[in-house]
């Protein structure tokens, strides 16, 4: 099996315990539902990210979401090895407990002035994060074409309250700025001191996380998690969540082969 595996893939299995596995929640570890509260982990995916965290030096859950949701929809919770970045990177969860900076103070005008601007356009949902604000369109009658006639007043109203836009499937979220996954993973790689990294993810959010592992010097695979609504380079690409947990468990599969397990 490891001989099929690309070079980064190998450098993992061959030296796990200095292997980072990051990986994006919606999408990756849990499959795209139209309501954000009722996403859950792949039903496989407690018992692959149990097996790769007794196996690797850590697991890095590295999401938009804030980290105690990730946590939860994901039961996180009493799985080894694992770290929630949130937020794109401002918060951590990690041993129980979240850190996270003060709320931005552009938010409360945000959070008044975003219900006005979604007015107009049926099925369209606020999703309040308390530290960002998500515009969901994907319930509208036609998400494409709404999530383009908001693109404008929710950039005007992020320069007037000094947040960020950040885009991705059906979604304009409301974000602070400074922080992006690639930074989050970039900092992680070098806390940990990792000889090498995965990182697997399946929006627009996750392209930086992708240019951290491949300007990270390290040996690293890029793993996109595929779907008719979405394409990016990646050095592989699976089908959707299912395929990650293929991936993951082949991996485990293949450092248990070679006697590796550090558990
Ligand atoms: O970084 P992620 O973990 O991928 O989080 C990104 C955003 O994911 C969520 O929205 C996406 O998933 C929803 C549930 O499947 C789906 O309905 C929506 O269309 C997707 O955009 C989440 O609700 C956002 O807050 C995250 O920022």
């Amino acid at each position: 099996m490891t001989t099929d595996f690309p070079d980064g893939l190998r450098a993992i299995t061959a030296d796990p315990a200095g292997a980072v596995i990051g990986v994006d929640f919606d999408g990756t570890l849990a499959p795209i539902v139209p309501d954000p509260a009722d996403a859950r982990i792949h039903p496989d995916g407690v018992a692959v990210l149990t097996r790769l965290g007794r196996l690797v030096g850590a697991v890095a859950v590295v999401t938009g979401r804030p980290a105690a949701t990730a946590v939860e929809y994901g039961s996180l919770a009493g799985i080894p090895g694992v770290v929630v970045l949130g937020h794109y990177g401002f918060e951590r969860w990690e041993a129980d407990t979240v850190t996270s900076p003060p709320p931005h103070p552009g938010l409360d005008r945000a959070r008044a002035d975003l219900p006005r601007l979604v007015e107009p356009f049926d099925g369209v949902v606020i999703e309040d994060k308390e530290r960002a604000l998500a515009v969901h369109t994907r319930r509208a009658h036609d998400p494409q074409g709404v999530l383009v006639a908001l693109r404008d007043p929710i950039t005007e109203l992020a320069v007037e309250t000094g947040l960020a836009v950040e885009p991705g499937k059906f979604v304009l979220e409301l974000r602070p700025p400074g922080m992006d996954k690639g930074m989050a993973l970039g900092a992680f790689l070098r806390e940990r001191g990792a000889r090498s990294v995965l990182f697997a993810g399946d929006d627009l959010g996750d392209i930086a996380a992708f240019e951290a592992v491949r300007t990270s010097g390290l040996p690293g695979v890029t793993v996109f998690s595929g779907s008719a609504e979405l394409e990016v380079e990646a050095d592989i690409v699976v089908d959707g969540p299912d395929g990650v947990m293929k991936l993951f468990a082949s991996i485990a599969d293949a450092i248990e082969a070679g006697g590796t397990d550090r558990a």
